[in-house]
């Protein structure tokens, strides 16, 4: 059994609102003087002015600083009797009892004031109110049990038992101190508790003092326990009880000093009382300034015992008893102290309710009951469509929507910046690229397959269209399909092999929901390969036509990018999602054809080596494209073609059994083409996945076989599939967008580096143009020898390395020219000790001139003098002609003249370019290179400047 509080129905809610904080009822009780008082005519200085007040008479007759009244719930006087102290003093808290709630009465005060004359009749009061509780409340079956202990010289005794070895006190986790051992009667009846009055009265530590002849000489515990049950649970075990006790406790009484023993037992028991009664003081006093720190309990065994008592889980009344005669009123006042402290206290009752392991075992069951049946709703609430599930799936599809459209709007921001760029990249040969592979993904257009063959040429991809006795998904009238075949034709290889019947039976295209309305409908697809020979020419087909999968969606071919990939890809069904991706780079190839493509096509050309992409139409799949242009109307189409929804699982099962087990292994044998694996890097339907879902459409047909979920469900999952379908799209289309944009930006990187180079170069010419000008000015200015300019000129045309060079003979020459200018007329005297001046530069000038004539006819034929005569302007009846040609050698400035007299003087002196090593010649050194053993005659004319 274990206390726990509460009602059958309930025991906790009615524990908790029986929960009651109230403070202790305090009361005072002044008794009349005694006969010995009376004697020694001692004056009774206080008085109950009204039943709440108590004054001391005589405040004016001495200085104090004690207050001279004192107000409490209750005053008695002396003429009230104990009833009256009861009646309005304890009797409310004792029979709390009755109802479950813990009870404390005690009595306080000095010794002979009065303590046990009153608890003695209050106890016997309550005994009595109690049975008669009992007695009017025969509803309920009453258990009452006595117990009875003192506490003398702070040890605990047990007044019921004619043992009077002490009692252990223990600590109990529910009930707080336990005393061991502690007898416990049960009552039988008021006269037992009588007789176990008796037994206590004579049990208990009674002595003479100076005040009392009969004085107590201990703290006396009298303890009632009382449980009741109502009484149609009796015997039953499943009902509950309040359990609750009231204690009656008459305290020693405290002793002043003055009148106490000075030896013997009365000073041991003085000295104990006084003891305890402080320490019971203290922990009131502490208990009146609220529970905080420390109440020091443990102090005494009273205060243990007490401590649920004293501002815990119980009703507690006390009364202090007093004497009036002066010669007490130190005590007394210490009395109305104490009493003023403890009526600060607050407790804290309720009702305590006893539920047996019965009554505690049904009320768990009940607790477990009613946790799954909320579990139970709980995870019903999840299945079905609760309104606050349906509005939170209702958030997440309008959420993907926005996700979806922001996913669009990046795409095509990322487009844009990629047309900019490509715009911006001047490089014609990226731009070349970029249009071809423009008209290739052109080639694939829809608005092409009138032309179908044609585009084969280009790309290497042929749509084809089964003829119009396909038995495959029969006539449109018939199954409302069109089948579709793509196939890569390999440009490289002859087309023109046909496709035979019963291959083209596995070819199962995309189809059109009606011939009529172009291009409305395409089904799911699968990619199986016919042939695996050229696997990578297959993954490069592939590779291309992602490359081309932007424009293909968004621009040209259906409008409505979102149309497709919903038609193509989100409502697949869990068992088919390993064809996404292979459906995904398909339907990169399915392109709606009109009618007339649809009958256009008699036959299947394919190229001996070509890779066939084979559209299979899946099962479940069944979407519109094209003609929906958001989320939302595709879902509308989601809803209303639930009941159209044309159900290719039913031509399945039209077919011969055979027939569909032979498409079957013929498709899977190429479907599970490693190569194809491989070239496609795409997930190829296994053959257990075909079987499986094959075999589930024949048990159970049609949709209704994977879609077990309800329609909200089912629209959810598949928008879930197409937002993950579409951030794959996204993202590979974002990265083959990135691809392209690096591929741009290396193409203008190079394009950049390209004109740099071609402006550096043209910088670096016009460079070498305008020194070239200065030094030939320089070489006019300077008198430089003929053949030095023709030889310097012919050799540096404006390599890089020529640079070098022009600069040092730029210098060179101006260095001369300065000298010349400064007045230096005597010249410029050379390493080798010759002298370098302009008279000397125009004598070695002459005697060129002189040479080249000889050389003219030397070298030249008669004709070929003429020829130069004519050219260079001079009469060929003139006399001295060659002459006259030697002497106009190198006389302008200009780059013509330069060019043809550098070329003449050239050829007369045999000069040939070199290369490097005649530069090297032109180095800075002003020495000439002697080593150079030359014959050739023009090599001396470069002499005088070196
Ligand atoms: N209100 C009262 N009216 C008449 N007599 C009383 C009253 N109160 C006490 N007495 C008498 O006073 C005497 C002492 O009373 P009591 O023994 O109850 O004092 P006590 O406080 O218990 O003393 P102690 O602490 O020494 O035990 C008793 O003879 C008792 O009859």
């Amino acid at each position: 059994m274990g206390t726990i509080g509460g009602d059958e129905a309930s025991p906790w809610e009615k524990a908790e609102g029986t929960r009651k904080e109230e403070r202790i009822l305090v009361s005072v009780r002044l008794r009349p003087l005694n006969a010995k008082e009376i004697g020694k005519n001692d004056p009774s200085d206080w008085e109950c002015r009204t039943n709440t007040t108590i004054v001391f008479k005589n405040a004016h007759s001495e200085r104090t600083m004690y207050p001279t009244a004192y107000t409490f719930d209750r005053v008695f006087g002396c003429e009230c009797n104990t009833r009256h102290v009861y009646d309005e003093g304890a009797k409310e808290v004792a029979l709390s009892v009755v109802d479950g709630i813990n009870a404390s009465i005690f009595a306080y005060g000095q010794t002979s004031s009065g303590k046990t004359y009153t608890m003695t009749g209050i106890t016997e009061y309550a005994m009595e109110d109690i049975y008669d509780y009992i007695k009017r409340h025969e509803e309920r079956e009453f258990v009452l049990k006595f117990s009875a202990m003192e506490i003398y010289n702070e040890v605990v005794r047990d007044l019921l038992s004619t043992d009077s070895s002490p009692l252990r006190l223990l600590d109990d986790a529910e009930r707080g101190t336990v005393v061991e051992k502690l007898t416990e009667e049960t009552l039988r009846d008021r006269w037992h508790l009588k007789e176990l009055f008796c037994v206590c009265e004579a049990q208990r530590q009674v002595g003479e003092t100076s005040s009392n002849e009969m004085s107590s000489r201990s703290h006396q515990i009298l303890r009632l326990t009382i449980q009741s049950t109502a009484r149609e649970f009796t015997g039953t075990g499943g009902s509950s009880a309040l359990l609750a006790a009231v204690n009656f406790i008459d305290l020693a009484g405290s002793e002043r000093a003055s009148q106490s023993p000075t030896a013997g037992t009365r000073l041991k028991e003085g000295c104990h009382i006084n003891r305890s009664l402080l320490t019971l003081g203290t922990v009131i006093r502490k208990l009146s300034k609220g529970r905080t720190g420390h109440i020091p309990y443990r102090d005494s065994k009273l205060t243990r015992i007490l401590q649920p008592f004293l501002g815990g889980n119980a009703r507690t009344a006390i009364i202090c008893t007093m004497s009036p005669a002066r010669s007490h009123i130190e005590q007394s006042r210490n009395t109305l102290s104490f009493a003023s402290c403890a009526k600060q206290i607050v407790t804290d009752a309720h009702v305590n309710v006893l539920m047996s392991d019965k009554a505690l075992i049904k009320h768990l069951q009940k607790e477990l009951a009613r946790l799954e049946n909320e579990l139970r709703y709980r995870g019903a609430a999840s299945i079905t469509y609760h309104p606050d599930a349906l509005r939170e799936k209702d958030a997440q599809i309008k959420k993907m929507e926005r996700e979806i459209k922001e996913l669009m709007h990046q795409r095509d921001l990322a487009q844009s910046r990629l047309e900019h760029l490509l715009r911006a990249v001047s490089d014609d040969q990226f731009s070349r690229q970029w249009e071809e592979s423009s008209q290739s993904e052109l080639s694939y257009l829809p608005s092409a397959c009138e032309d179908a063959l044609s585009v084969s040429d280009v790309s290497g991809i042929t749509y084809q269209i089964p003829d119009s006795d396909s038995s495959m998904f029969g006539r449109p009238e018939e199954g409302n399909n069109y089948n579709i075949c793509l196939e890569l034709s390999d440009t490289m290889n002859p087309p023109g092999k046909h496709i035979p019947e019963e291959g083209r039976d596995e070819i199962i295209g995309a189809a059109y929901a009606d011939p009529e309305d172009q291009c409305k409908e395409v089904q799911c697809v699968e990619i199986h390969a016919l042939s695996t020979n050229r696997s990578d020419e297959f993954n490069l087909l592939l590779n291309d036509e992602d490359d081309s999968l932007l424009h293909l969606t968004d621009e040209k071919m259906l409008g409505d990018p979102t149309a497709e990939y919903l038609g193509n890809a989100h409502w697949i069904p869990e068992k088919e999602q390993s064809m996404n991706i292979a459906t995904r780079t398909t339907e990169n190839f399915v392109k709606p054809c009109n009618d007339a493509l649809s009958s256009a096509l008699p036959s299947v050309q394919t190229p001996t080596n070509s890779r066939e992409l084979v559209l299979t139409r899946s099962k479940s799949c069944n979407a519109s494209l094209m003609t929906g242009g958001s989320i939302v109307s595709w879902l509308q189409n989601v809803e209303r073609d639930k009941s159209t929804q044309p159900d290719i699982l039913k031509e399945f099962a039209e077919k011969p059994r055979e027939d569909q087990r032979s498409r079957e292994n013929e498709t899977l044998s190429i479907g599970e083409s490693e190569d194809l694996e491989k070239s496609t890097s795409c997930e190829v339907l296994k053959t257990e996945d075909i079987k499986a879902v094959h075999e589930e459409d024949d048990d159970t047909g049609a949709h209704d076989s994977y879609s077990g979920k309800s329609e909200t469900e089912e629209t959810t999952d598949q928008m879930m599939t197409f937002v993950s379908y579409m951030t794959f799209w996204f993202c590979n289309s974002l990265q083959l967008t990135e691809d392209m944009i690096r591929e741009a930006q290396a193409t203008r990187f190079q394009t950049i580096e390209a004109v740099k180079t071609v402006t550096d170069a043209a910088m670096d010419a016009v460079e070498f143009q305008r020194k070239q000008q200065e030094i030939i000015q320089l070489w006019h200015a300077c008198e430089v020898p003929l053949v030095h300019r023709s030889c310097f000129f012919l050799l540096f045309k404006g390599d890089p390395a020529d640079s070098f060079y022009m600069e040092v003979e730029h210098r060179r020459l101006s260095f001369l020219r300065n000298s010349f200018a400064h007045g230096n007329v005597d010249g410029v005297a050379a390493e080798d000790g010759h002298l370098f001046s302009l008279a000397s530069s125009s004598r070695y000038i002459r005697r060129e001139r002189e040479m080249l004539y000889r050389e003219m006819h030397k070298k030249l034929s008669s004709g070929e003098r003429e020829a130069l005569y004519a050219e260079w302007g001079i009469a060929l009846n003139s006399r001295q002609r060659s002459l006259q040609l030697a002497q106009l050698l190198w006389t302008r400035t200009d780059l013509q003249h330069v060019r043809e007299s550098a070329s003449l003087v050239a050829e007369l002196i045999g000069f040939a370019e070199h290369g490097q090593a005649m530069k090297e010649m032109f180095g800075l050194s002003f020495t000439p290179q002697k080593t150079h053993k030359r014959s050739s005659s023009w090599w001396h004319g470069m002499f005088p400047l070196l």
